[in-house]
């Protein structure tokens, strides 16, 4: 993977909004940073810059099926960094929290969607200047001689500062113990936490666990991370709901037909591979798979003319022959 940086997702439709009524402030000044003295009072506030930049993280919450506790909880973190405005405005203390993550749940479940909507949310809110995401995983920060991997992952480090180092499979930096390399990463992350506070949040993410064993076998890592965020496997509806949005986004629909054969593929699918089951991106490489034979069926039923646009759109029960596995 090498330290992917991605920019914030921005798809634009999304089920009604759950209405927030609270007040809305100025998105300018950084709240919890340690540049700015914690009594500093904040610019004039700016409600409609604020007011449109909520409804802009709750559009694409309210596209993500399910994950009604990580809605919460993003939810609680926007009104902390509100109040905290406000407290600031007030001349009180205000700053101070830290906002490293834990986010435990198995592959698919939506955990670097989520933290790009964070990220932007920080940006936004003047706790990250940029709001980037960069992802990476054990072979990104661990390298073969001594002394490598602490430079790998300071590099990596100064390339999320300003946004969020995302550290999928988190665990593995804990697999081969005390002589690991991995041990190195570790140990260099928790001097750069201290080094640059509040400078980038660091997400660890994994298989629930997976993640529990790796606190537990650093115990002083686990107050470093307050926020902790489950996210469960999507049940069938949840995952037929994911199916019709993803073919929606793409300008699909999917006929009664389609829809039946899909939830007993993914029953079947669920039950077999359990934890290994991929979850909404099992479903994206459905849905893709699926275009990809509808493209095919198509060019071979028109020889000549075109298919209509209605034909064009949708994808039948036979779209869904899968030969060969899908992740
Ligand atoms: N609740 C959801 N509603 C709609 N789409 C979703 C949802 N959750 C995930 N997706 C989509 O599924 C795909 C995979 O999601 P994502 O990469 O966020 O999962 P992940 O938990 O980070 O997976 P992994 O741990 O394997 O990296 C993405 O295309 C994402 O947009």
């Amino acid at each position: 993977m090498n330290g992917r940086v991605t920019a914030a997702n921005g798809r634009s439709e999304g089920r009604p909004s759950r209405q927030i009524n609270v007040v809305l402030r100025s998105a300018e000044p950084p709240l919890i940073s340690s540049a700015v003295p914690e009594r500093e009072p904040s610019p004039s506030p700016n409600p409609v810059s604020q007011h449109s930049l909520f409804q802009e993280i709750q559009k694409e919450l309210d596209q993500l099926v399910g994950l009604d506790q990580i809605k919460e909880l993003v939810f609680e973190i926007y009104a902390l960094l509100q109040v905290a405005q406000m407290r600031s405005e007030a001349g009180l203390l205000s700053g101070g929290h830290v906002f490293h993550m834990i986010f435990k749940g198995n592959p698919g479940t939506g955990k670097t969607t989520v933290a790009r909507i964070i990220a932007k949310l920080f940006q936004k809110m003047g706790v990250l200047n940029k709001g980037h995401l960069v992802e990476v995983e054990r072979a990104d920060l661990v390298g073969e001689y001594i002394g490598h991997t602490a430079q790998k992952t300071r590099d990596l480090v100064k390339k999320a500062l300003g946004g969020i180092l995302f550290i999928d499979e988190a665990y593995s930096l804990a697999r081969g113990g005390e002589k690991d390399f991995g041990k190195e990463a570790i140990d260099t992350l928790v001097k750069a936490m201290e080094d640059h506070k509040n400078q980038f949040v660091l997400i660890l993410a994994g298989y629930s666990d997976e993640i529990d064993y790796f606190m537990s076998t650093n115990p002083g890592l686990h107050s470093r991370f307050p926020i902790q965020m489950e996210f469960p496997d999507y049940n069938l509806d949840q995952l037929i709901q994911i199916s019709e949005l993803m073919a929606k986004e793409r300008d699909y629909i999917l006929m009664p037909q389609s829809l039946g054969k899909l939830k007993e593929h993914l029953q079947n699918e669920k039950e077999q591979r359990l934890h290994a089951f991929s979850n909404a991106r099992y479903v994206r490489n459905l849905i893709e798979k699926s275009i990809r034979n509808q493209s095919v069926r198509l060019l071979n039923q028109y020889v000549t003319g075109n298919p209509g646009k209605l034909e064009l759109m949708t994808l039948r029960p036979e779209d869904f022959k899968l030969n060969g596995k899908l992740q």
